[in-house]
């Protein structure tokens, strides 16, 4: 029988906004005056956010402090250490109505200055911030989020110097890119990062489990051999952003798992990974943009 959530939605909104990213990366990339707003170097960060948003903040924690600018520490929202000395808050999120975003900024506002970065321009955030970062040509009509949490990485990416025209170019190529069968019907999919690139493979996870209800996991690289690797067989998938760590790709090999990995930035990368999500859910019958048992907005109730 067909689930009646699975239906809802046409088009396929998921897929429009999949393969608008590298276009909106560059609108993001150009937001120089929003730049301005983020915290100076040297000052201390937390950036928070749920789901997809708090694994952008992971990247973004990771480039900003090793970049230099900084302790940048990134948390769920539910799980937030923030009373600590942080200079300001990052909030990120498309919907700006989760709750356990919304419950912090509240909380926070007046001892922190708060940042807030959001999709939805009219939501009730907007006004709990000290400053705000609008990302309304990025917001989305998928429950699932691509374009959205990539822009929001690619304007903080910006925004510590960084030249985005290569991530934007393959993230073209990604778009493009043709995927092969074996790489489609993969029995099981463990993601894997270093650095920034952790918080990729955790919404690579997310992505897949979401979109496709398949079986997903996702670690720091180094951790992989700590015991995931287990789980590695013929017929599934060991997938690397980035650079791998030495000898894993050797290390997977063994297991007669497939090592996917691409010389494309990370965050392009990640644009594949979101398309294997889609058309495995188109494989399965489902309605990518509404996955089961989730909402556009998560809003939970005491
Ligand atoms: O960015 P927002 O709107 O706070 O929402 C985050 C939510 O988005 C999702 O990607 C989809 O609902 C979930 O990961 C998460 O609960």
């Amino acid at each position: 029988m067909t689930d009646p959530q699975q239906t809802a939605l046409t088009p396929e909104h998921m897929a429009i906004e999949l393969a608008s990213q590298p276009e909106v990366w560059a609108r993001a990339a150009a937001l120089t005056a929003e730049q301005s707003l983020m915290p100076a170097a040297g000052q201390k960060v937390a950036i928070v956010g749920c789901g997809t948003s708090w694994f952008m903040g992971q990247a973004y924690a990771e480039l900003r402090e090793r970049s230099g600018q900084g302790v940048t520490d990134a948390y769920a929202a539910s799980e937030a250490f923030v009373d600590r000395d942080y200079d300001a808050i990052i909030a990120l999120t498309r919907s700006g109505t989760t709750s356990e975003v919304l419950e912090l900024v509240r909380a926070q506002r007046g001892s922190k200055r708060i940042i807030g970065i959001v999709g939805d321009v009219n939501s009730p955030f907007v006004d709990d911030v000290d400053d705000l970062v609008k990302l309304p040509f990025a917001d989305e009509q998928s429950v699932v989020q691509t374009r959205f949490a990539t822009t929001a990485l690619t304007f903080l990416r910006a925004s510590l110097g960084e030249n985005l025209d290569t991530a934007i170019a393959d993230a073209q190529a990604a778009v493009d890119a043709p995927l092969d069968e074996e790489l489609l019907t993969a029995e099981q999919y463990t993601f894997l990062g270093r650095g920034w690139t952790v918080g990729l493979a955790h919404e690579a996870g997310l992505k897949m489990r979401e979109a496709s209800q398949s079986w997903t996991e996702s670690y720091p690289a180094m951790e992989y051999r700590h015991g995931p690797i287990a789980i590695a067989a013929p017929g599934r998938v060991t997938w690397m952003f980035g650079e791998a760590p030495v000898g894993l790709a050797a290390d997977v090999a063994r297991t007669g798992a497939r090592f996917e990995t691409s010389s494309f930035d990370p965050l392009a990368d990640l644009v594949r990974a979101q398309r294997v999500s889609l058309e495995r859910a188109r494989a399965k019958g489902l309605n990518a943009d509404a996955p089961r048992n989730l909402t556009r907005s998560v809003i939970l109730s005491e």
